[in-house]
């Protein structure tokens, strides 16, 4: 079993435990359920943004703990004003230490877009991700077929929540591309073996057609890195690590686009 087979099972039983705590008409009841989104298209394209999706992320899989010291409210508003188009929070507790509750505050405290980084496998999950008043879900090919895709993109669509998927190598890409993403995430960490390599991204760039922006993913650890991802045309930057394992997230990240 790979560690996204114990991950994917997991989840499982997690949905299927929140969906006996907490029904689908509660979750409608959230003020986030019934409010506009941000788009994130545009604060990507946005100038005077760095591109940069800047994540809280304590602990993952590969790396064991990266940092569970920092306040969710404190990270992201630094992120925010350091320039980032958009914010992912972590919400999967078991591998990642992340909670629903750290989106919710995240939202609380911020007017940019918001990730929430799940594994999404079920339509419980989308429209949760709305009450906890995320603006972007993660789709992961890796783990769902054309089908699952489709009916999750276009649930978050009608919800006006954007759609992210990831995707891993052209295989993937291919067989997954659906009129309703906003934007094609290249992973440059491998999910079955952790290994990571910013070729991925300069592999895939080409393959992905226009009408979809693209971000690359993981492992981007170095200013430079990102100039050389928007030349290959790349629109957004998802950075975790580099940030969090510094003892002041937000003060890394201003270093780092001090030198963009
Ligand atoms: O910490 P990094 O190497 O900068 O990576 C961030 C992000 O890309 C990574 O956390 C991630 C990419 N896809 C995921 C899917 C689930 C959980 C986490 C991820």
């Amino acid at each position: 079993m790979t560690i996204l087979d114990k991950i994917v099972a997991n989840k499982k039983r997690e949905v299927a435990a929140a969906k006996k705590r907490t029904s689908y008409i509660a979750l409608e009841e959230s003020e986030y359920f019934h409010r506009d989104t941000y788009s994130f298209k545009e604060f990507l394209l946005d100038p005077a943004r760095t591109g940069i999706i800047a994540e809280f992320k304590r602990k993952s899989p590969s790396k064991g703990i990266i940092n569970d010291k920092v306040r969710v409210s404190a990270v992201t508003t630094d992120y925010a004003a350091a320039g980032a188009s958009a914010l992912s929070v972590l919400t999967d507790r078991k591998f990642f230490m992340g909670r629903k509750a750290d989106l919710v505050k995240a939202r609380s405290v911020n007017n940019i877009p918001v990730l929430r980084k799940d594994f999404m496998i079920d339509e419980y999950q989308v429209i949760e991700a709305k009450s906890l008043g995320a603006d972007i879900i993660l789709l992961i090919a890796a783990i769902l077929s054309p089908a699952e895709i489709d009916t999750l993109a276009k649930l978050a669509k009608s919800l006006g929540l954007n759609v992210l998927l990831e995707v891993h190598n052209l295989e993937e890409l291919e067989r997954s591309i659906n009129p309703n993403l906003d934007a094609i995430g290249v992973n440059n960490r491998n999910l079955a073996d952790f290994t990571v390599s910013v070729e991925t991204s300069y592999q895939l760039a080409k393959h992905i057609p226009a009408e979809f922006m693209k971000i690359s993913e993981s492992a981007i650890s170095d200013p430079e890195t990102i100039r050389q991802l928007k030349l290959a045309g790349f629109n957004g930057f998802l950075i975790g690590e580099t940030f969090m394992k510094q003892a002041d997230p937000g003060q890394a990240m201003r270093d780092f686009v001090a030198q963009l």
